[in-house]
């Protein structure tokens, strides 16, 4: 007989869907609060596990990793990911090994990040460019960040300052956030598997024939142009069309893998820039303390470069206080276990969804002191990394499947945020708060647009 982990009871067919709430991440934290760490129900036909506690995210991520490194086979994601050719959703196996092994030796290492430190530089530079232009009274500072991430993102992806490219970045961008958008419907195939076949709400046709092709055409048109011209800093589709031997990927892989780059590094990188920013505005001493440690380590005559970047430890403090709070991926990507696997004393059946509650192990009252609040000192105290070595921190995850992106995500943020703060001071409009509503699910938002006063800190021609 199994000992499964406890969990609401499961109704034959519909297990425990009658009693889903959105957002997941505070319902899945609300049944740890009743049955304990590791809570097992049945979302439909399908077995699922939340993981609410360090001490079993560490279980699934490290000392059982391999077991639970694979994704769940759902219908969207399958279609998302030109089945499964990608990195992000592929199953553990030897076409994400591949993908891997590209994103971790070519694309993702120190010294590929440095060469395309001048494309960081310039977008940073169009940030406080687009709020000069706005301000100084009232700016939307989601607005003008967002804009230059996107840029930003897209330019070391594809390239597009290449104007030959004929292809902008608002409008790559477009396709994959409707695309995005499309990947939050709940597919009652992946439910009910039964239904599987029959695509009885026409989400998988939909992806296959109306949302898939205009993203296959223009990533073909993006690799045909780099395959017949080069740029001065070479870009993601530049390495990619250059990889021979054992690395050397198919058309349809390359097409996949940058694809997930597009889905997994704007929207991520969006939301942690936004967030940080609105808690700074939120807490007046805390922005004055990092910007003091910029004008310490930087000066005033120069914007901050990433080479700064490891001499700002309460900048990285304020980073992870943030990441801590609001995760943007607070669920991670789901996990999945093709065999029957163990949790502790809990036998965990084969083909199990795993969610690991990154959201609810970063506000757990028994690892962190006054969880809720923005404390950026508590990072100076206890050293904690990123990188997944500590459970109880996990905005990137941890083990095999942890974000591959991380090296570079960790310059963007911390550049943007110090570039933002150092040239400019920030304030809530008069008699306004900062509303820090969000909605959370698979990804997390803030609401509304932050809207602030930005006061120039530095000489004019700095923002030129
Ligand atoms: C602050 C920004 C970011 C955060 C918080 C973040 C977080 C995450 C998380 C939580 C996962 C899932 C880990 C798991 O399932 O265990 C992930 C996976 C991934 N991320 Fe990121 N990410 C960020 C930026 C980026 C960027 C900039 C890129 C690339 C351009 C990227 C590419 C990926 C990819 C390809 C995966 C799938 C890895 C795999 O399944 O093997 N991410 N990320």
């Amino acid at each position: 007989r199994l000992k499964l982990p406890p969990g609401p009871f499961p109704w034959p067919i519909v297990g425990s869907l009658f009693i889903v709430k959105e957002p997941l991440p505070i319902f899945f934290a609300e049944l740890g609060r009743k049955y304990g760490p590791v809570v097992y129900f049945k979302l439909g036909m399908v077995p699922t596990v939340a993981i609410n506690s360090a001490a079993a995210a560490r279980e699934v991520l490290k000392s059982r990793d391999l077991e639970f490194a694979s994704r769940p086979d759902l219908g969207n994601l399958r279609q998302i990911s030109f089945d499964y050719n990608d990195l992000g959703v592929a199953p553990y196996g030897e076409t994400w090994k591949l993908m891997r092994r590209v994103s971790a030796t070519h694309l993702f290492t120190p010294s590929k990040l440095n060469t395309t430190a001048s494309v960081r530089h310039r977008e940073v530079k169009a940030m406080i460019k687009n709020i000069l232009d706005e301000g100084p009274e009232v700016v939307d500072l989601t607005a003008a960040t967002n804009a230059a991430v996107v840029q930003g993102v897209v330019n070391l992806l594809v390239g597009t300052d290449d104007k030959s490219l004929g292809i902008d970045a608002r409008s790559l961008n477009g396709i994959f956030e409707k695309a995005g958008e499309e990947l939050l419907n709940v597919n009652l195939g992946d439910l009910f598997p039964f239904l599987r076949r029959l695509d009885v709400q026409g989400l998988e046709r939909k992806f296959k024939y109306v949302v898939m092709p205009p993203i296959k055409s223009l990533m073909e048109k993006i690799i045909a142009h780099h395959k017949s011209s080069s740029r001065e800093v070479e870009d993601f589709v530049d390495v990619l069309v250059n990889l021979n031997g054992e690395d050397a990927l198919t058309h349809i892989q390359t097409i996949g893998l940058l694809s997930d780059f597009f889905i997994a590094g704007i929207n991520t990188s969006q939301t942690s820039i936004d967030f940080t920013l609105a808690e700074l505005v939120r807490h007046p001493a805390i922005l004055s303390r990092a910007q003091k440690e910029i004008d310490q380590v930087v000066g005033s005559s120069r914007l901050v470069q990433e080479s700064d970047l490891p001499s700002l430890p309460y900048l990285h403090a304020v980073i992870k206080e943030s990441l801590r709070l609001h995760p943007p991926l607070p669920l991670l990507l789901p996990h999945h276990n093709p065999a029957a696997s163990k949790i502790g004393e809990y036998d965990i059946p084969a083909k199990s969804t795993i969610f690991v509650n990154a959201w609810a192990i970063g506000r757990d009252p028994s690892t962190w002191d006054r969880p809720l609040e923005f404390v950026p000192e508590r990072f100076l105290e206890r050293d904690v990394k990123l990188t997944g070595d500590d459970f109880s921190l996990l905005p990137f995850g941890a083990g095999r499947r942890t974000c591959a992106g991380y090296l570079m995500a960790m310059r963007m943020l911390p550049l943007s945020v110090a570039t933002v703060i150092q040239a400019f001071d920030l304030a809530t409009l008069e008699g306004r708060e900062v509303d820090m509503g969000e909605s959370t699910g698979g990804a997390t938002r803030r609401n509304k647009n932050l809207m602030v006063s930005a006061t120039p800190r530095l000489a004019k021609e700095l923002y030129a």
